[in-house]
């Protein structure tokens, strides 16, 4: 029996009066892992859950294979439910079918051939038995197995709730529900965002042999290459989102001059719209009844006047049309990206305290046989001014608990030595914002204080648009929000500023100036990633963490 597909049909989705999704259709086929990408805010997870039937569209259509598992940026479950519940009800469906092949064994046993319902009997045993194979239920069970040890997930307590689990731990164990589960269709939005190397190419690697329909929303630039096989890009395009095949690169490159020919299109018609209406105008005033006449004109007016007048008549009338036309059908103008310009992301600190101390010169933070009961080993280590330091290492190996300590967020036993009137700030992982109803610039004054956040305004740091900036932070997207926590830091930058995957959630093009914004410079910056793209080119100091016992 062929899978079937997922279709929309003339999607439109309006939020607060913007059209967010404007008539998009899209097959997604079985096999064909299709990538949804674009900045942060295109529309992503908006589609997404019109797809999976948890938004209804305000126009248009989906149909959907039944049987459809949806991995949300936000993980489902509620706090008390155990790990066993978890994976006992992604097993739920291969179990349930499991059942059934056996009463239709029995039943089939003691009906004999040739009765009746005996062919009917068959029929059905046929079908549970097709509909078994293609979940692969028999393998259910080490199926599960395999996948939390694939996602890092192998030493859960089956009888720990997902409340006394870490956000990104919650993430991995909802990814690995969905993965054993394999249903007909797979959703999933930013399904890398907290999965080190050997997670992520464990995930790569089941979802490429998915024998269903798998769309999923994605800033990973390494996953969407190794998986995806199509690419729908939603940012804005003149004809709307454009479907790309061929993988991410292939998109880069199409993508790149697609926007070349957008911008070449538009300054050329822009061109053309003033001359037309320039000639509107000049030949207009030449054919005005009451205008004077030049010496030249007259001369040979009287003889040509009727055959001139009818030549002029005529362009004016196809400049005038092809001017309405151009007006009408113009091509929008291509959207200028936002880009982001931080003054600076930290600040020296040859700080007045630092000199009544004595303690100029010396390093920022130092660490020295500091642990924390229960958490992995921290290092010894030493930050000082300037410093650019990356810190890797796989799931569980404490990036965030080191990150916390130099912060002074966590208290750890040992020495944390900070030199007195240092500043910090971080960058967390799970951006929550108090107020949702208060507007992002609201956010930001309030943290900021009127006179910083007039002298650094927000828009003015390329991180949300004008219009963005006036949305209130519980509509905003992941990635949005995400930027505005950025935006907070960065508007008072701090001595030293700790960066917990800042990469997460936010667009490839954001990570670049990001990045470049790492550089060399003031103050001191600690980034913990597990962005394959970054960390292959960081060119400072790096520390790799490693699991206690490993
Ligand atoms: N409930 C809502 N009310 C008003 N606007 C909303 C609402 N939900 C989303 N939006 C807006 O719709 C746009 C698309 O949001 P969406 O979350 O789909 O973006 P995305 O492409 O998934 O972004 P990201 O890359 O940051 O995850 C954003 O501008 C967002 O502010």
């Amino acid at each position: 029996m062929p899978r079937p597909a997922l279709q929309a049909h003339d999607l439109v989705r309006i939020h607060a009066g913007r059209r967010i999704l404007d008539g998009l259709s899209l097959t997604a086929a079985p096999g064909r892992p299709l990538g949804l990408i674009g900045e942060n805010g295109a529309g992503k997870t908006t589609l997404l859950r019109l797809l999976a039937g948890v938004d209804r569209p305000d126009a248009g259509r989906v149909s959907r294979p039944a049987g459809l598992g949806f991995l949300h940026q936000e993980v489902p479950f509620d706090t008390g439910t155990t790990v066993v519940q978890v994976l006992d009800d992604a097993l739920r469906e291969a179990r349930a079918a499991l059942a059934e092949l056996d009463r239709l064994t029995g039943l089939l046993g003691r009906t004999p051939d040739g009765s009746p319902g005996h062919a009917a009997l068959l029929d059905a045993y046929a079908a549970a038995l097709e509909r078994a194979e293609e979940a692969e239920v028999w393998d259910a069970d080490r199926r599960a197995a395999r996948t939390l040890h694939g996602l890092g997930l192998g030493d859960l307590s089956p009888e720990r709730t997902l409340g006394s689990l870490s956000g990104g731990r919650r993430g991995r164990l909802a990814l690995a529900a969905l993965l054993v589960r394999r249903p007909a269709a797979l959703l999933l939005d930013e399904p890398t965002n907290h999965l080190d190397d050997e997670a992520a190419a464990f995930v790569e690697e089941r979802v490429r042999e998915l024998p269903g329909v798998v769309v999923v929303a994605s800033h990973d630039r390494a996953f969407l290459e190794a998986v995806c096989t199509e690419l729908i890009d939603l940012d804005p395009a003149p004809g709307g989102p454009v479907r790309y095949g061929g993988g991410y690169h292939a998109y880069l490159s199409v993508r790149q001059a697609e926007r070349r020919r957008w911008v070449q299109r538009f300054a050329e018609e822009q061109q053309e719209l003033r001359d037309l209406r320039r000639a509107a105008e000049v030949t207009g005033h030449r054919l005005a009844p009451d205008r004077a006449r030049t010496d030249h004109e007259k001369m040979g007016y009287g003889h040509r006047a009727g055959r001139v007048q009818r030549q002029i008549s005529r362009r004016v009338r196809d400049a005038a049309r092809r001017l309405a036309e151009l007006e009408r059908n113009a091509i929008a103008a291509p959207p200028r990206p936002l880009t982001f310009r931080p003054a600076q992301l930290a600040t020296g600190s040859g700080t007045e305290e630092a000199g009544e101390t004595g303690e100029h010169g010396a390093p920022l933070v130092v660490l020295r046989d500091a642990h924390l009961p229960g958490r992995p080993p921290l290092p010894q280590l030493e930050i000082g001014e300037g410093d650019r330091l990356l810190v890797t290492g796989g799931n569980g190996a404490g990036k965030s608990t080191l990150l916390s300590v130099l912060a002074g967020r966590l208290p750890a036993h040992g020495t944390v030595h900070r030199r007195p009137g240092l500043t910090t700030a971080m960058l967390t992982q799970d951006t929550v914002f108090a107020h949702p109803d208060r507007t992002a610039r609201q956010v930001y004054a309030r943290a900021l204080g009127a006179e910083r956040a007039e002298e650094v305004p927000l828009a003015a740091l390329g991180l949300l648009s004008e219009a963005d900036t006036r949305q209130p932070v519980g509509r905003l997207s992941a990635g949005q929000r995400r930027r505005l926590a950025l935006a907070l830091l960065v508007a008072r930058p701090p001595h030293l500023l700790l960066l917990d995957e800042p990469t997460n959630h936010l667009s490839p093009r954001l990570c670049d100036e990001l990045e470049e914004a790492l550089g060399p410079g003031p103050g001191a910056i600690v980034v913990a990633s597990h962005d394959r793209w970054l960390r292959r080119r960081w060119g400072g100091r790096e520390l790799r963490l490693r699991p206690e016992g490993s």
